[in-house]
């Protein structure tokens, strides 16, 4: 076969694939003019409430949860179902992503569907968005509660109290509301959704915009763990557990995929603990899958990963196991 000029087979390879990103990218991570990753609202916004007339009224067996264990949203409404021991009232249904579909595939099929994008359109057969893990189903009518993590975990700490085993735990107690949410939104913003905005940046300003905030966000949280044991002080809220769920993830995928590569959490001495310990935490380990983690990330965000290997390291037991 001819062999070609390397600098035509580099000068060709580059512009092919760099164009090629570009639409990949444009797909996965809706961007700002500026090239910063903008995440889409969840559109399914209902409440299940103990109100006389709620469309959704508190019931055991009547509502469930889809999730892909990847997930980091996802995995907060596993950790808030484990902690409030609501396994028996709240059924899950699990998906794993498909690489050449590109979207969730349910392990079991349900419904007569097999992908969660026809779950969505069951429920709304005009829906247009995005078909996002976790979904808050309800069986009895066949629609979707809520798609939107944040809301969900709430609902599980707050309105299924007579269906829990741990009715005591309040992860959202009326006295540290305040505090909780200025954790979340700082949160959300800077760490949450600050890998993604690394990882799905598509210019190089928008890529050290966000990771400079993420590191400037988590080395403030490393400062407050030095003195207290949970981000509010004393107690475990919905704010540590929406932290949690990404720290869990950081230094096998978004250190190295996302290039949030300033440091590892295990570089932090709070951090690096209090990832530990909140692991550890009866219930949570169970929900925690570092290898469906990794396999999803880089084997499926195609446009990060092209040749779709997968690194290999350590198990969560051994990269967690208490610090000495
Ligand atoms: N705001 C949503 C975000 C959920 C989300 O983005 N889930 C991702 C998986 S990590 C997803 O299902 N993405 C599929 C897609 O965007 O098509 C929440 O917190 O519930």
């Amino acid at each position: 076969m001819a062999k070609l000029p390397p600098k035509l087979v580099i000068q060709s390879g580059k512009f092919v694939w760099t164009t090629l990103w570009h639409v990949m990218m444009s797909n996965l991570a809706p961007r700002s003019p500026s090239g910063e990753y903008t995440r889409p609202a969840s559109e399914f916004r209902n409440t299940i409430s103990p109100d006389p007339d709620a469309l959704y009224p508190p019931a055991s067996g009547r509502y469930k949860l889809f999730v892909g264990m990847s997930c980091p949203w996802a995995h907060r409404t596993l950790v808030v179902r484990s902690l409030k021991g609501l396994e028996a009232a709240i059924a899950v249904s699990l998906v794993s992503p498909s690489p050449v579909e590109g979207g969730w595939i349910l392990d079991t099929p349900e419904y007569g569907c097999r992908t969660l994008a026809e779950i969505y359109h069951l429920a709304k057969s005009d829906y247009k968005g995005r078909c996002t893990v976790p979904v808050l189903w309800d069986t009895k009518t066949n629609s979707i509660v809520n798609n939107e993590s944040a809301e969900i975990i709430v609902m599980l700490n707050g309105n299924f109290t007579d269906f829990s085993t741990h009715p005591e735990l309040d992860l959202y107690p009326e006295s540290l509301r305040e505090k909780i949410e200025i954790w979340n939104d700082k949160i959300y913003h800077a760490v949450n959704n600050g890998v993604y905005r690394c990882g799905f940046a598509q210019t190089q300003e928008a890529y050290e915009i966000a990771c400079r905030e993420l590191f400037a966000t988590l080395d403030e949280i490393d400062r407050v763990l030095g003195t207290q044991p949970y981000l509010c002080g004393e107690t475990l809220t919905l704010a540590d557990i929406r932290l949690f769920t990404t720290l869990f993830r950081f230094d096998v995928a978004y250190f190295g995929l996302f290039k949030c590569s300033l440091r590892r959490i295990e570089d932090y001495s709070n951090l690096g603990s209090y990832l530990r310990h909140l692991y550890h935490l009866p219930g949570v380990e169970n929900t925690c899958d570092l290898e469906a983690v990794k396999r999803d990330y880089y084997g499926n965000l195609f446009p990060l990963n092209p040749g779709g290997i997968i690194p290999l390291s350590a198990d969560a037991q051994t990269l967690l196991k208490p610090r000495r």
